[in-house]
């Protein structure tokens, strides 16, 4: 029975997944990955020098060794290049930090995995290297700095709408937890995806929230509020997943735009 986490890949090919970061969002990766009971937590990766390197996983998440948890131990980034068989992952998702997005790629190109980026802040420059490496490297890559599907219908929606409500003033609300840089990444491609000049974005921190984006458009005879919120960690999880299975057998670079697209064919 498909879970709410793993519906929109439903059908799709097992994978093995090596997961980067077990921080908030990693840790719903990996808790993910385990309950498709089919795809498989193939490694887990972190920082050099983290205290936890070598250790156990289980015991790294929850302080004691679970048996639904694979018996896998915690591998720094440096060592995975010689840890890592080529064809044991197939895909690298990376939940870490957004420095080490071009070593994800290299270190993908040696061990002949593909590679979904969910961290965020990257400049436009950033990202067109990590285009050129992936396709140089023959490896597949999605960049998706809001991973939720809704969120990429949202952003369909509201380009239709600022088309056909040409006169509207647009504005963003985002909400998320304290620690989160503002604005978001997504604030901003929801922006591009207006087109309509400068948008105001408005951002609230307080804990509670997991991530928030809200568009109101008015022209003074109508207003139209699109509002999207990711419940827990699972939503990009599940998204995760889905643009992992989309990448899988592809070389370049592709986005989230495209994984939804795909799920709709
Ligand atoms: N694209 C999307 O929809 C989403 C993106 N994210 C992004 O994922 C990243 C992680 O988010 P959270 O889990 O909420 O943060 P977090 O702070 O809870 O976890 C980050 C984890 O990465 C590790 N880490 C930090 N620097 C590292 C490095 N250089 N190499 C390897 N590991 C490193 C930390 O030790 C920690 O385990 C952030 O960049 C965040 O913006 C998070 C949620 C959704
Ligand atoms: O880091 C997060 O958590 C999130 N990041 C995304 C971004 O930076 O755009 C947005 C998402 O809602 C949560």
């Amino acid at each position: 029975m498909p879970t709410d986490q793993n519906r929109v890949h439903e059908g799709r090919n097992a994978m093995k997944i090596a997961v980067c970061g077990y921080g908030r969002a990693g840790k719903a990766m990996i808790e993910s990955i385990l309950e498709s009971n089919e795809h498989e937590l193939s490694a887990v990766l972190c920082r050099d020098g983290s205290e936890n390197a070598s250790g156990n996983l289980s015991e790294v998440l929850y302080g004691e060794r679970l048996s639904r948890l694979p018996d896998l131990s915690i591998t720094p980034m440096s060592e995975a290049v010689q840890a890592l068989d080529p064809g044991q992952v197939d895909v690298v998702v990376d939940f870490s930090h957004k420095d080490s997005a071009l070593s994800f790629v290299e270190m993908c190109g040696i061990i002949h995995s593909n590679l979904v980026i969910c961290t965020t802040g990257h400049s436009p420059e950033e990202i067109a290297l990590v285009g050129e490496l992936a396709t140089e490297k023959s490896i597949g890559v999605v960049y998706a700095p809001n991973l939720t599907v809704g969120i990429n219908l949202l952003m369909e929606f509201v380009a239709k709408l600022s088309k056909v409500f040409g006169d509207a003033s647009f504005e963003i609300l985002e909400k998320h937890p304290p620690d989160k840089a503002k604005p978001t990444a997504t604030a901003g491609l929801i922006a591009r995806s207006i087109g309509n000049g400068e948008i105001p974005v408005h951002s609230i921190r307080l804990d509670g929230f997991v991530g928030v984006h809200e568009v109101v458009a008015s022209n003074g005879l109508e207003r139209i509020v699109v509002s999207h919120e990711s419940l827990s960690r699972g939503a990009f999880a599940c998204g995760a997943l889905a643009a992992a299975a989309f990448v899988c057998g592809k070389v370049g670079l592709y986005t989230m735009e495209d994984v939804v697209n795909d799920l709709g064919e």
